[in-house]
C-alpha cells in the first residue's frame, strides 16, 4: 500500500520534504497540499509534478477521508492546533519542529495522544537519525570515554534575516540542541542560563548574536551551546563530549581533502538542506514505514515537550540573566522508551 500523505506548509522544509517524499523514499505520495499563500502551495503542486490536490483550508486537508498521514512543515505558531486535529481525526502526523510553540501546547497534544490510545506523532528532531550523532551515542553508550561531565557544543548558520528575533535562537535553532544532547546523554535538563559576548556586527540591529546557553543535566552534566546565527562562514554544527577517560566528537560531515596551491582544504557546508539531508532521509522514511507497519518509533511528543520545558526555561532565562531551574512533569508510561 502507499501511504497517502497530506501537506501543510510549503515553504522551505515543505518542499524539501515533498521533493524527498516524491523522489527520494519508497512508500508513499503525496496526494493534498495547503499553505496559506495558495499561490505558492500551487507552485509546488506543479514543481515537483504532484497528483495533488490544493485544499484552501488546512483543516479540510486533515479531514479529508483520502489522507492517511499529514505532515506540518508550516510556521511554528500553527502546529499545535494542525497536530490536535489530526489526532482528533486518527491520523498519524508527522511535525516539524517545534511541536507547539510552548511546553503547555506540547502537554495537550501529549494528552490528546494518549487519550487516542496509541502513537500518532513523530517530531521532527532529525538528528536523532544522524549517522554522526548516533556513532557519538554509541560510544558514551559503550563506556568509550567513561561517563560523561561536560559538552561544547556549537550551532551556527552562516546568517539570518530580519525576521529572526533573539527568542528563535532558543525556539528556531537551540531547540535542536536541546533534544539531541538529552537523547545523547539519556538524560534530562534541570537548569540554563544564558550569558551574551560581544556582539558580531553581522547581525541586524535587534538580534543579540552570538548566544552562549549553560545548561546542567540531572546528573550533573554542564553543557555549553554556543548560538552563532550570522557567523558568515558556513553551516557548522558542532557537539564535543568530555569523559571521566577521553573525549568524543561529533565527526564532520565527509568531504574530499583538497591538496591544492600549497594548501590542503576541505569544504565546510553553508545549509542545513545538506549537512542533514541524510538524516531528514532516515527520518521520514522511518515515519512512512511506521505507519504502514509497526508503528511509530521516532522522536515522540514528550520528546516534544522535554525540548518545550527546557526552551520556556531558556527564554526566560535570556531576560534575566539568572540561573533559571528546568522543571519537567513525570514522563507518563505511555513514552516509556521501548
Ligand atoms: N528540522 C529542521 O531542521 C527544520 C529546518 C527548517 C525548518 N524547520 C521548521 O519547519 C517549520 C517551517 O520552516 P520553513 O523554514 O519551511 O519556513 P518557511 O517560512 O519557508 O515556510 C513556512 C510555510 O508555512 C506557511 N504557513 C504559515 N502559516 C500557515 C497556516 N496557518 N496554514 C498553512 N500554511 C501556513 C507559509 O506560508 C510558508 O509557506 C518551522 O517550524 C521550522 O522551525 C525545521
Ligand atoms: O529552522 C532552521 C533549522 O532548524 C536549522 O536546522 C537551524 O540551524 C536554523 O537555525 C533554524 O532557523
Amino acid at each position: 500500500m502507499t501511504l497517502q500523505i497530506g501537506v501543510i506548509g510549503t515553504g522551505a522544509i515543505g518542499q524539501d520534504h515533498i521533493r524527498r517524499l516524491t523522489q527520494t523514499l519508497s512508500g508513499a505520495k503525496v496526494i493534498a497540499v495547503n499553505d496559506i499563500d495558495a499561490q505558492r502551495a500551487r507552485g509546488t503542486i506543479a514543481k515537483y509534478e504532484l497528483d495533488a490536490k490544493l485544499h484552501e483550508d488546512p483543516h479540510s486537508l486533515i479531514a479529508d477521508a483520502g489522507v492517511q498521514a499529514v505532515l506540518v512543515t508550516s510556521w511554528g505558531p500553527t502546529h499545535e492546533a494542525f497536530v490536535l486535529a489530526a489526532i482528533a481525526q486518527g491520523k498519524p502526523v508527522f511535525c516539524e519542529k517545534p511541536l507547539a510553540e510552548t511546553a503547555a501546547g506540547c502537554l495537550r497534544i501529549a494528552d490528546a495522544e494518549q487519550a487516542s490510545g496509541r502513537r500518532l506523532v513523530q517530531v521532527g528532531f532529525m538528528r536523532q537519525y544522524d549517522k554522526g550523532y548516533r556513532a557519538l551515542r554509541e560510544v558514551i553508550r559503550n563506556g568509550g570515554i567513561g561517563e560523561p561531565l561536560m559538552l561544547h557544543c556549537a550551532h551556527r548558520n552562516p546568517t539570518v534575516g530580519e525576521s529572526y528575533t533573539a527568542s528563535m535562537a532558543i525556539t528556531d535553532t537551540l531547540i535542536h540542541e536541546l533534544d539531541v544532547l538529552r537523547w545523547l546523554l539519556d538524560d534530562d535538563y534541570i537548569s540554563a542560563q544564558v550569558v551574551y559576548p560581544r556582539r558580531t556586527r553581522n547581525a541586524h540591529a535587534g538580534l543579540a548574536d552570538p548566544q552562549i546557553v549553560l545548561l546542567e543535566t540531572a546528573r550533573g552534566v554542564r553543557i555549553d551551546v554556543e548560538v552563532f546565527v550570522n557567523c558568515q562562514y558556513g553551516y557548522d554544527i558542532q557537539c564535543a563530549v568530555i569523559g571521566e577517560t577521553g573525549t568524543a566528537s561529533l565527526p564532520e560531515p565527509s568531504s574530499v581533502l583538497l591538496r591544492s596551491e600549497a594548501r590542503v582544504s576541505s569544504r565546510i557546508l553553508t545549509d542545513w538542506k545538506e549537512r542533514f539531508i541524510d538524516a531528514y532521509d532516515f527520518e521520514l522514511q522511518a515515519f512512512v514505514d511506521g505507519v504502514k507497519g509497526r508503528g511509530l518509533s521516532g522522536p515522540t511528543a514528550w520528546d516534544g515537550y522535554a525540548a518545550a520545558v527546557a526552551a520556556d526555561s531558556c527564554l526566560l532565562a535570556q531576560k534575566s540573566g539568572k540561573v533559571e531551574t528546568i522543571a519537567m512533569q513525570k514522563r507518563p508510561a505511555f513514552y516509556a522508551p521501548d
